[in-house]
């Protein structure tokens, strides 16, 4: 008889979190109709500067990681996420790149930086994102940043896919996905290993960490449902003036 309780083993439990991938948001609508080149302008441009608030969350999700995490040798390498985002040097960081990327969809950088068209509800998904950061342990907030796993194609899917489907949007723009595929990788290596050492401790633990890479997959999905409801004209049927 198999038991029930026994930690699963490092690749049974690895191929568990990378089966999460089947709900990751390249399969939600709005991204879906994005890689067949169904959005206007107006869709993708409200895309990339409600997004813009995710992305400048992330170094800030990632300093609380730091800021509980006891162990020096973590941090060493998770500082990296934060210089990353934020950029060093000469460096301009994917923040700046992400602005490149809102310039060459027709947005100006004020409209992405003032986080004038940033709509509450996806807001609130991010906040939730950098909430659970702060309060939770560093090795459950390491565990959330799993979707990783599976961003590397969505970033390839948009390099193949943008030049044909939207040929208005200045190539240039698209450095921030190309300096995403080495970055997620290397990140992905780091956050899968602390994660396959830290939960493989228990079976408990092992569900935890599924249950944590599904409350991030939430996040991004409630996102994406946030931008493409904030670009819904409804019709109230019934509505009184
Ligand atoms: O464009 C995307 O679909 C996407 C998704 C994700 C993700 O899966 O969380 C990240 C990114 N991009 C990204 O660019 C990025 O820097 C990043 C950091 C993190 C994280 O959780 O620490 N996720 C993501």
């Amino acid at each position: 008889m198999s038991d029930d309780s026994a930690p699963w083993s490092a690749s049974v439990f690895e191929e568990k979190l990378r089966a999460k991938g089947s709900g990751y948001h390249v399969h939600h609508p709005f991204h879906v109709m994005m890689a067949e080149g169904r959005l206007n302008a107006r869709q993708l441009q409200g895309w990339v500067a409600n997004r813009f608030y995710y992305q400048i969350s992330i170094p800030r999700k990632d300093a609380a990681i730091l800021a509980n995490c006891p162990d020096r040798e973590v941090r060493r390498e998770w500082v990296q996420r934060i210089l990353d985002h934020d950029g060093y040097g000469d460096d301009e960081g994917g923040i700046e790149a992400w602005i490149g990327l809102g310039e060459a969809v027709g947005l100006s950088r004020d409209d992405v930086v003032s986080l004038r068209h940033v709509v509450p509800a996806a807001r609130f998904a991010v906040d939730a994102y950098v909430n659970f950061a702060r309060q939770a342990s560093w090795q459950e907030a390491v565990a959330s940043s799993l979707t990783e796993l599976f961003a590397g194609h969505i970033h390839q899917q948009r390099l193949d896919t943008w030049p044909q489907h939207y040929p208005w949007v200045d190539a240039e723009g698209l450095r921030y996905f190309k300096g995403r595929l080495t970055q997620a990788r290397r990140d992905v290596q780091h956050g899968l290993h602390l994660t396959l050492a830290y939960f493989s401790q228990s079976r408990a633990l092992q569900e935890r960490a599924l249950e944590i890479l599904q409350f991030k997959l939430d996040v991004l999905w409630s996102l994406a449902d946030a931008i493409m409801l904030s670009q819904c004209e409804m019709k109230i049927v019934g509505a009184r003036a």
